[in-house]
């Protein structure tokens, strides 16, 4: 591990999980797939949206025509596989006394997927913050301001780094651009994984 790093009060600490640490992630999270199958959410308002979800923990984050919210079931009615120990541990190690995280969200960027800016708004208590863990392709993850619009900086995130989103970075508006698929071995078929921890009660 390197020291953090901070962008607009977005803390990263390039490369957390060394290559064996994001293997055994890898074969954790091939298990809760298992269990809880990535599905293709839509927004409220009817679009496909071109990341693939899943979900661990007591809540999964979920999209559909009747909008954004947490759900303690995976649409095909599945309970959510409990949250993997490795990323309890990543989220004690980064958040200091925060409660426990109640949801690992799963998102799965295939060749071409992207996530628009947006805020994560839909938890409770924002004095919590979300860690966001990225493992196989790097992915071009742009950080704006806490209004919508305004100036935004970006940078590559790679296999192994980790993102605190909290304080006055909670709120702000993030998103993800673009993935270069095929730049990591650790997914022998490519693509990323971001996980994303929240509390959400
Ligand atoms: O994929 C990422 O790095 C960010 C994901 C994200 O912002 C989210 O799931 O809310
Ligand atoms: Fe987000």
């Amino acid at each position: 591990m390197t020291d953090a790093l901070e962008i607009r009060g977005f803390r990263l600490y390039p490369q957390w999980l060394d290559r064996s640490a994001q293997d055994m992630l890898v074969a954790t999270l091939r298990e809760i797939l298992r269990q809880a199958p990535l599905y293709r959410p839509v927004t409220p308002r009817g679009q496909e949206m071109s990341v693939r979800m899943s979900a661990a923990g007591r809540f999964g984050w979920v999209t559909d025509r009747r909008g954004y919210r947490y759900e303690p079931r995976h649409p095909a009615g599945m309970d959510w596989p409990p949250i993997p120990q490795q990323v309890l541990e990543i989220w004690e190690a980064v958040t200091d006394g925060a409660r426990a995280p109640e949801c690992c969200l799963i998102n799965w960027y295939g060749e071409g997927a992207r996530m628009g800016l947006h805020q994560d708004r839909d938890e409770a208590d924002f004095s919590c913050p979300v860690v966001s863990v990225s493992l196989g392709d790097d992915g071009l993850f742009r950080m704006g301001n806490t209004e919508r619009g305004g100036k935004t900086e970006s940078v590559w995130l790679r296999s192994g780094d980790v993102v605190v989103m909290g304080g006055e970075a909670r709120l702000r508006h993030h998103g993800v651009d673009r993935i270069r698929f095929g730049s990591s071995t650790l997914l022998p078929q490519g693509g990323r994984i971001n996980l994303t921890l929240r509390v959400v009660t």
